[in-house]
């Protein structure tokens, strides 16, 4: 893991993103998918929305996920798994780049066949404390012909990534654009931030 852990911080010290594949080995991946929550799909999950607290708004023309929080007291053991490997990456990012980051946030994410996200920014305005964004996929045998790519807008180009299964793709909440093209197949995934403060429970 630490040859992973050290391509992430490598990319994120020199352009503010990074991708590794397999920092969740296939088993792993089908551990998560085999939970209650993805068995049961989305009747589980709430519709994802814009915004914080009270200024929370469904626009299914900006995003159209469904999400589930996750509470690392409560989580199966296959999302405890990945929740712990997080854990291990930010005290890795801690000593390697001199941060003092403190926490996380996940939660697990259904894209409907269609739906999409257009092109953000994950931090809410200033006071956010959101300052990594880190995304693992679980969709086994993905395609390009299936879409649903992460495309970031990075300056003077794009970029795609598709959301293959194991797959951990993590970037600057603060600086990185990005959007979720639409897709042909249901697209699953973990979403996550890394925040410079412990969470708060707003989610749970
Ligand atoms: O699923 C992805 O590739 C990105 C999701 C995203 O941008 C978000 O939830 O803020
Ligand atoms: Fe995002």
């Amino acid at each position: 893991m630490n040859e992973i852990f050290d391509s992430i911080v490598d990319g994120l010290a020199e352009k503010g993103y990074a991708v590794a594949d397999s920092f969740l080995s296939q088993a792993e991946v089908d551990a998560i998918l085999a939970t209650a929550e993805f068995k049961h799909g989305i009747d589980q999950f709430k519709k994802a929305g814009i915004g914080k607290n009270q200024g929370l708004q469904i626009n299914e023309a900006i995003r159209g996920d469904y999400i589930h929080w996750l509470d690392k007291n409560t989580a199966s053991a296959p999302a405890k798994v990945y929740l712990d490997r997080l854990q291990e990456l930010i005290l890795y990012i801690n000593r390697t780049l001199f941060l003092s980051l403190k926490d996380y946030e996940v939660h697990m994410t259904i894209y409907p066949i269609g739906s999409f996200y257009k092109r953000h920014l994950d931090q809410f305005k200033k006071d956010d404390h959101r300052k990594l964004s880190v995304i693992c996929y679980l969709n086994n045998d993905w395609t390009a012909i299936h879409g649903g790519n992460l495309r970031m807008y990075l300056t003077g180009e794009t970029l795609d990534f598709l959301p293959i299964a194991g797959r951990l793709v993590c970037f600057r909440s603060d600086q990185i654009e990005h959007e979720v093209l639409p897709a042909t197949r249901e697209r699953l995934s973990l979403t996550g931030w890394i925040l410079d403060q412990v969470a708060d429970l707003r989610h749970l």
